[in-house]
């Protein structure tokens, strides 16, 4: 899949390619740019009036550039972990990757289909997880034999008390919510799969499951990204890391060398 991609090629060919791999994800030169309408401005009634009366369409608008000039090159097999700061551009790189967002400079190619799994992925919460696991298997392209067929190992896998799959996921605590939806993202084979903060509320033992399949899944699949705040989480899951700040490249190399940097000067 290829993102729009609207300057000459440059900033990639500073980043070093490993003729022995299969690159899968490409970020070359990556700017993205969030619109915000109406900050600063008073946001009532009386004030869209008089906007009206001026005959100004729209409110003032503000952009924030929370991704300057990224590039990077993933390849097959990696488990890759995003660090940095609050602010510093985690979610927003893995949103561009999965092609949420346009990127108002440079491109992000990948090779085949990058799935997003976030803290907020779109699971209906006035529906049991039964019907969310079948709704989010069917989302995912899987047939409704597959579906079938996955239904069993998704319940098991997320390991919710007794019943509790039966009942709207509004009754959900956070963690089991997490449970399911990695359950069911992890059901499928993904050619890119995308994992934000998604681990961070599972208890001890279900990170160490969902350690041993996102392992599986990078053996069957293409690469995996994954944000997270807990520092133990990226250095046990991932065979690499990269940190952000400000929306820059600061550092990408191994998890141990770059989360030591990264605790050294951040003190967290
Ligand atoms: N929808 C949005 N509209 C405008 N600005 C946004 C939007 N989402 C994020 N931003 C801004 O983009 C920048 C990067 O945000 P992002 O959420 O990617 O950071 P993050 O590293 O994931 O943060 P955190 O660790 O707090 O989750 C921040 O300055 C944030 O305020």
């Amino acid at each position: 899949m290829a993102v729009a991609d609207t300057r000459p090629r440059k900033a990639l060919d500073a980043v070093e390619l490993d003729p022995r791999r299969e690159p899968i994800v490409v970020v070359d030169d990556l700017h993205i740019v969030y619109r915000v309408y109406g900050a600063g401005g008073k946001g009532n009634a009386a004030s869209a009036f008089s906007r009206v009366l001026r005959r100004k369409h729209r409110p003032t608008m503000t952009e924030v550039h929370a991704i300057k000039g990224l590039s990077f090159v993933a390849y097959r097999g990696e488990a890759v972990g995003i660090i940095g700061t609050n602010g510093s551009g985690k979610s927003t790189l893995l949103k561009a990757i999965a092609g949420l967002l346009p990127p108002h400079r440079g491109g992000v190619y990948t090779d085949g289909q990058p799935s997003l799994l976030g803290v907020n992925a779109a699971l209906m919460k006035d529906l049991t997880g039964e019907r969310n696991i079948v709704l989010g298997c069917l989302a995912m392209g899987m047939s409704p034999a597959e579906t079938r067929a996955k239904y069993k190992e998704i319940v098991d896998f997320a390991g919710l008390k007794e019943g509790f799959i039966q009942y709207p996921m509004r009754t959900y605590s956070s963690g089991m919510g997490a449970r399911l939806r990695f359950a069911i993202a992890a059901a499928k084979t993904h050619d890119v799969l995308l994992i934000d903060e998604a681990l961070a509320t599972g208890d001890a033992k279900f990170k160490v499951k969902s350690k041993r399949r996102i392992e599986e899944l990078r053996k069957e699949a293409g690469a995996v990204f994954l944000v997270a705040h807990q520092l133990d989480v990226v250095k046990e899951t991932c065979d690499r890391v990269i940190w952000i700040d400000e929306g820059r490249m600061h550092m990408d190399g191994d998890p141990e060398e770059v989360i030591a940097a990264y605790v050294e000067t951040t003190g967290k």
